[in-house]
């Protein structure tokens, strides 16, 4: 079966932390292809700086246009929302039967699932992969056996701290990309 890493996200805008993170799971956690399931509504999220699902879409197929094993999943676009995960997952084993889902996850989400809708059965019913980030530990953790713990490198950048200094004027090619940095200039995003 075709090994498919799922990075869910708002992707507000994307920058080299989702995509470095990405490069290594096809690189070294053996994933045939990491999908980039781009999130209309996060229902834990406030959507005042959320600009809209197409823009998103656009800057990430930008920014992974040079990487075969990478791909945009617009499916949440024709669903429901806020975006429940447990939804989309269960969509997408439906459509993609020669798929196995590997979920990639931040140390900061697998803390929070719980929360999230189904949250139990995400962690039973998938293979998730998850990364350090900053502050969160998963070492007081029990885990079930499909969760894997992996170390990809950190790069501490954040959509929120891109989109304010965009906002205050600055051109950041190389912490987004430099194909998305042009696009955000050209439609005026995040001014
Ligand atoms: N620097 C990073 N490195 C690796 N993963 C990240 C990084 N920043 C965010 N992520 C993770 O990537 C997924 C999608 O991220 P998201 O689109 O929310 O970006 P973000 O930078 O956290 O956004 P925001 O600052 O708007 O909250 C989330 O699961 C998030 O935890
Ligand atoms: O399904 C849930 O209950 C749920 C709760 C919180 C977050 N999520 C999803 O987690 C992903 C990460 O969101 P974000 O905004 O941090 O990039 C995004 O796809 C959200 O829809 C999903």
């Amino acid at each position: 079966m075709k090994q498919i890493g799922l990075f869910f996200g708002s992707f507000n805008p994307i920058h080299i932390g989702h995509l470095a993170l990405a490069n290594y799971m096809c690189e070294f956690e053996e994933m045939d292809e990491v999908w980039f399931v781009v999130s209309p509504q996060n229902p834990f999220k406030s959507s005042l700086d959320l600009i809209s699902t197409h823009h998103r879409i656009k800057m990430v197929e930008l920014a992974i246009a040079q990487y075969a094993n990478f791909q945009v999943e617009d499916i949440e676009s024709s669903m429901p929302v806020p975006s429940y995960t447990i939804n989309t997952l269960t969509e997408l084993r439906k459509i993609h039967s020669d798929c196995e889902f590997n979920i990639i996850m931040g140390a900061d989400n697998i803390q929070n699932i719980h929360r999230w809708k189904d949250g139990d059965r995400i962690l039973t019913d998938y293979c998730i992969l998850v990364y350090p980030r900053l502050r969160y530990s998963t070492d007081h953790m029990q885990l079930p056996l499909s969760v894997r713990i992996t170390e990809a490198p950190n790069i501490e950048v954040s959509s929120t701290q891109i989109r304010e200094w965009i906002k205050n004027g600055k051109q950041l090619p190389f912490l987004t990309s430099p194909a998305v940095m042009n696009y955000i200039n050209t439609n005026h995003l995040y001014q």
